[in-house]
């Protein structure tokens, strides 16, 4: 008698339909657990734009949404519309939040694939209290999407969008452990940042803001507003980033020296430019003229203080388009007292707005804009569009060049490693179902054999595939996806090292076989163990763009992943295929695929058979009771 076992159901239709069904529904769901895979049947360039549906988005309140906003006081927080005016809510459509003025053009995109909701001015409580009822949400920098926004959202918000560069206002932790992808829009408003840099930087050295102020107050005090000159003075561009290098080439027509300080960017880029990357120190000691442009993050926050301040050059000018959070403002304010600095002009505070008796905005040598760095009408059709798509594409099921918190990918290498993607997932989620019992699963090798070099080959988007595969199954409740793969997998303790071997197969083929072994666990089909260590092993390829299974444990298969699986162990004798084949055929039950690999003539072959449908509980058992049949699984793929 041949022992059985069939796994449970991990096939919901609603993990095959993706992201249609599951937002189907108002009801809080996990993310699509396929909304992170290619799909090349929906991409956002297909969303068609219906114009007719245009409609006006509204905002209640100039100020910006932050957690600093006192929430009693607002008498909005609770009388505010939630819905656009006059929309329409399907509920077989995604839902989409944008908390913040968007282009038209984006509008209109986000439109024409879901329900979009426009409250520009939503309190704290108001956007949690909201979020459960939405999958994607579009912010700018004034909104501040904190843990407790992804804790309100319970599984459903799939995507955040940051309507722009910076991404110090999502808290990207919280967002990847609750498995929410994070996009920006990182290259339209590039320009614009760029211009309004040199803006402040003319406008500072030439006291446009004061003598403009002066001459409105009737007043005509030429000798108090002579400026400084930029040409020939030292400009230090700090961070070279694509905001920086636009400044670096602009301050160059001017006839700035610039120089460049940013650990990460590639010197020969600055060289090209005629830019000198140098020391922070260097830096800020020899500028006559200091420009911010790098990112907030912990090492930069706060990297003008006291100490650097002290090192720059007296009379010095500072630019800061980039954050408030990276100058300490009340060092500044002591700066520009004693005189060190002379000028700064600031489009960014580390409070926004910033107080209205700040120091600092109220310092006559400072000139103060309210965060226009990105807001021309071009950037911000430009960054709205950027963003649709991206928010889109995510939807849709589609892997984002913009992710900031999942593998990029860039789309050629995308649909080159597309059926490996597949590939990778069905590795892993055969390999835990023929796993029973033992130590528990703890420690997965996956082994990548390709003719590429090691380097060449980025396996992360392999690696987070087969953990979903692998964690999905075993995982009752969470859901998983690219964004919180690897996090799932060390909260579950689950350890899982990679091996790349070089081997002389097709250079087409980004990978040739992908081999995935199980330590220490017992195998409910024996046949699956195998190597020194008893591993559970599968192994796959793809062929003609097909995913298959080429080896179970040692032996080896050739079948492709599609639908259902049944592994047969058997005496290897004639009449075999046709005696399953049958009962299979008693039960309606396609076989889709079939092969037949042996140790040796006549004796045990390992039989693999890809069905279309489930078969029931009793034809399985018929099949068990085949006499020559020792052993045979059912999975699920
Ligand atoms: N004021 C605005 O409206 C506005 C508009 C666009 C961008 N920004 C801000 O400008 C900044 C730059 O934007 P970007 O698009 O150029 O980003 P980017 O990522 O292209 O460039 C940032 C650069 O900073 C560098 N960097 C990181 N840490 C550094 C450090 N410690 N010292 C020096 N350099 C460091 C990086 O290597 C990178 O080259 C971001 O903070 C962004 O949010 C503001
Ligand atoms: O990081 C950015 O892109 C800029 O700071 C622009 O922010 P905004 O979208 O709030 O204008």
């Amino acid at each position: 008698m041949a022992s059985s076992s069939t796994t449970n159901s991990i096939l919901s239709p609603s993990f095959l339909s993706g992201l249609a069904n599951s937002t189907s529904t108002d009801s809080p769901r996990p993310p699509s657990l396929l909304s992170f895979l290619p799909n090349s049947s929906s991409s956002s360039t297909a969303v068609s734009i219906k114009l007719s549906d245009r409609r006006s988005c509204h905002s209640r309140r100039s100020r910006p949404v932050t957690n600093a906003v006192k929430t009693t006081s607002s008498p909005s927080s609770t009388a505010a519309p939630t819905e656009t005016p006059g929309a329409s809510h399907d509920a077989s459509r995604p839902t989409i939040l944008v908390s913040e003025k968007l282009g038209s053009a984006g509008l209109d995109l986000l439109r024409g694939f879901g329900n979009v909701d426009c409250s520009y001015d939503l309190l704290p409580e108001d956007l949690c209290r909201k979020i459960s009822s939405c999958d994607a949400l579009i912010v700018r920098s004034g909104t501040k999407v904190t843990r407790e926004v992804f804790e309100a959202a319970k599984g459903r918000l799939k995507v955040v969008g940051r309507a722009g560069v910076g991404i110090d206002n999502v808290d990207l932790q919280a967002a990847t452990e609750f498995g929410c992808l994070v996009v920006n829009a990182p290259t339209a408003n590039t320009v614009a940042a760029a211009e309004h840099g040199i803006a402040l930087l003319a406008a500072m050295a030439r006291n446009v803001a004061q003598a403009d102020a002066s001459v409105k107050s009737g007043k005509w005090e030429r000798s108090k507003y002579v400026g400084v000159s930029m040409v020939g003075k030292t400009l230090a561009v700090m961070g070279f980033g694509k905001v920086g290098s636009e400044v670096a080439r602009r301050a160059k027509g001017l006839g700035m020296h610039v120089i460049s300080h940013d650990p990460y960017a590639p010197a020969d880029r600055a060289r090209a430019m005629g830019v000198e990357l140098v020391s922070f120190e260097q830096a800020i000691s020899t500028a006559d003229f200091i420009s911010l442009h790098m990112p907030l993050t912990p090492t930069t926050r706060k990297i003008l203080n006291d100490d650097t301040f002290a090192k720059m050059k007296p009379g010095v000018r500072i630019v800061n388009v980039a954050r408030g959070g990276v100058i300490d403002e009340d060092a500044l304010v002591r700066a520009l007292d004693s005189g060190k600095v002379a000028q700064a002009a600031l489009d960014v505070f580390s409070q926004e707005p910033p107080p209205k008796d700040s120091k600092l905005v109220q310092h006559e040598r400072v000139i103060a804009t309210p965060h226009l760095g990105a807001s021309t009408k071009e950037a911000q059709e430009g960054v709205a569009i950027e963003i649709a798509e991206a928010v889109v594409g995510a939807l849709n099921g589609e892997l984002s060049a913009t992710a900031v918190n999942a593998p990029m990918v860039p789309p050629e290498v995308l649909s080159a490693l597309a059926p490996f993607v597949t590939l990778a997932e069905k590795l892993g989620r055969l390999a835990v179902q023929l796993a029973s019992g033992g130590e528990g699963i703890k420690s997965v090798k996956v082994v990548y054999r390709s003719s590429r070099d090691p380097d060449d080959l980025d396996t992360r988007l392999l690696r987070a595939m087969i953990t979903k595969g692998i964690i999905e199954p075993i995982s009752d409740g969470s859901y998983v996806n690219l964004v919180n793969a690897d996090f799932i997998a060390k909260q579950k303790g689950l350890r899982i090292s990679e091996e790349r071997i070089v081997v002389d197969a097709s250079p087409e083929m980004p990978v040739h076989s992908i081999e995935v072994l199980m330590s220490n666990v017992d195998s409910k089909f024996g046949s699956a163990v195998a190597g020194e260590g008893g591993d559970v092993v599968v192994e796959g390829r793809v062929k003609y763009g097909v995913p298959h299974l080429t080896k179970v444990g040692g032996f080896e298969v050739d079948v492709s992943l599609e639908g259902n699986l049944i592994l047969c162990r058997q005496v290897d004798r004639p009449g075999m295929i046709g005696e399953v084949g049958n009962i299979l055929g008693e039960d309606n039950v396609n076989v889709n695929f079939m092969s037949v690999g042996r140790m040796a003539r006549k004796k045990q072959a390992i039989m693999a058979i890809g069905v279309d449908e489930e078969p029931q509980e009793l034809t399985l058992s018929k099949i068990g009771k085949v006499s020559a049949v020792e052993e045979f699984v059912f999975l699920k793929l």
